[in-house]
């Protein structure tokens, strides 16, 4: 059990809306849709409405450093069943990189490979008490996109679970690249925080704001969302 799991929620009843068209840019195609995640007719590129609003300041402030430069928006919205979808895909797929087959692992090895897997991701609970970040509305894993339109290098891929992912992995960083890295990361979260929004210690891409997480992170002693009404 992660320490936010014990943080009650008191929902708000803040409707979960559509990120609209053009403002952001989206991962596309969706990643996880692609590999067939249960989304049933659900949008991923929903958030509840004070998220949304947070990640519009959080690119206007980008913007007034770095003309053009845009969030790109990898996962908002995430259904419990797409939670457990992707919880499945990464045990495979790390059992896959030991050279396991996923299908026979033995109960040991399996419980050995989640524990990796639930490092960076989230318990796919369908408990409406205990909903995972994404399920809420209130989280979001983004990245940055460059006055060209061009994906800004963070020095490793969302998702990927390895100590790369820390936010500060590259800060005692000696290259040039590498503090490159480090540099965009900082502007990342330092446009994020500045607009109320809270990132993963672990996690260079997600950000919360009302979710258990975020209680947990910035202090709070309750939580304001929940499932959201419909979902
Ligand atoms: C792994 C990443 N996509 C993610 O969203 N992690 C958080 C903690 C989650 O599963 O809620
Ligand atoms: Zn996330």
């Amino acid at each position: 059990m992660k320490p936010y799991q014990s943080i009650p929620i008191q929902e708000c009843g803040e409707r979960l809306v559509p990120i609209p068209d053009g403002l952001f840019s989206l991962e596309s195609p969706h990643p996880y849709r692609e590999l067939g995640a249960p989304y049933g007719d659900r949008s991923p590129f929903c958030l509840r409405e004070s998220v949304l609003e947070r990640l519009f300041n959080a690119q206007e402030i980008l913007q007034r450093h770095y003309p053009g430069w845009r969030l790109r928006i990898f996962d908002a919205f995430r259904p419990v069943d797409v939670q457990q979808f992707m919880v499945d895909q990464a045990l495979t797929d790390l059992a896959e990189k030991q050279g396991l087959n996923p299908r026979r692992l033995s109960e040991e090895k399996r419980q050995e490979i989640l524990a990796d897997v639930y490092e960076f991701w989230a318990l796919p609970s369908q408990d409406p008490n205990d909903p995972p970040p994404h399920a809420t509305g209130g989280a979001v894993d983004v990245t940055l996109v460059n006055a060209t339109n061009q994906v800004v290098n963070m020095g490793s891929p969302i998702d990927e679970i390895s100590p790369r992912s820390h936010p500060k992995y590259f800060a005692e960083a000696q290259t040039k690249l590498e503090q490159e890295y480090h540099a965009h990361r900082e502007l990342l979260a330092g446009v994020m925080t500045e607009a109320g929004l809270a990132q993963h210690p672990q996690e260079w891409w997600h950000f919360c704001y009302g979710e258990r997480m975020w209680a947990w992170l910035t202090g709070q002693e309750m939580a304001i969302y929940g499932l959201p009404e419909g979902c």
